[in-house]
């Protein structure tokens, strides 16, 4: 059974003010319910670990190397050292603003795994590629070349985020959305056999909001959802993790 995953990416947001957030999404948050995963700026992962009892925090990337003169970079090492369990790898925002790869997210998810961290690897089309007709061999492309051989259910977790989504209130429709995922799960089944691919949860994340939430989960192989601005505050992601919560379970 994949237990679903709430997670919140805040990407470069927040001050120690922003913690403040994280005791009323920490009161959603329930043995038997989701996962709560929260992912804020790097300097604020010792803290948010310090005051999310009961979340998992993660880091939002990290280097691919272990160590070593990489100035103003963070090994997945480091994340953990401070109480990070997961890592976001491969975000769009990442590849569009700091040129990032297949083959480097592949090696990040390397080093995610080598210091005992859940890689959350990012995939996603642009808009121009959907219209195309080019998303699932860009979707395919992606997970082939970013994912490193290895995976486990307990070490990886697959993100579809259409670009076109992030950010801008545009959704795709529930059956573009599940026709990717259905399509995420076939892959993962055939590279790494059916029970890996099987128990690999897999994300939706572009513009979840609690007005869409209940709509985007009660797609097939959609076991939670990766979400952005909706996580900053808990009056918008304890709607959304409720909404997980109430989902039924994947057949
Ligand atoms: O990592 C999160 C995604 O980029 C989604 O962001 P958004 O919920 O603000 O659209």
């Amino acid at each position: 059974m994949r237990r679903k995953l709430a997670a919140g990416n805040w990407k470069m947001n927040g001050t120690q003010a922003a913690l403040g957030e994280l005791t009323g999404i920490a009161g959603a948050a329930t043995e038997n319910g989701a996962e709560v995963l929260i992912c804020p700026p790097a300097t604020l992962i010792a803290a948010a670990v310090a005051k999310g009892a009961g979340l998992a925090i993660g880091g939002q990337d990290c280097h691919a190397k272990a160590s070593g003169a990489h100035t103003g970079d963070i090994s997945a090492a480091m994340l953990k050292d401070a109480g990070a369990t997961y890592v976001i790898l491969g975000h769009s925002e990442r590849r569009a603003d700091h040129g990032e790869t297949d083959a480097l997210v592949r090696e990040k998810t390397r080093a995610a795994w080598d210091a005992g961290l859940t890689a959350v690897v990012c995939v996603g089309e642009t808009l121009d590629q959907r219209d195309h007709a080019n998303t699932l061999d860009i979707i395919g492309g992606q997970l082939a070349g970013s994912i490193p051989d290895g995976a486990t259910a307990h070490r990886l977790v697959v993100a579809y985020e259409p670009v076109w989504a992030i950010g801008t209130g545009k959704v795709p429709t529930t059956d573009q959305i599940g026709e990717v995922h259905d399509f995420i799960r076939a892959r993962l089944e055939r590279r790494f056999g059916a029970g890996v691919g099987r128990s690999t949860r897999i994300l939706y994340g572009g513009s979840v909001k609690p007005s869409n939430a209940t709509e985007i989960f009660a797609v097939p192989n959609v076991d939670g959802a990766l979400v952005g601005g909706a996580s900053l505050k808990a009056a918008d992601f304890v709607p959304i993790i409720e909404a997980l919560n109430a989902a039924a379970p994947e057949a």
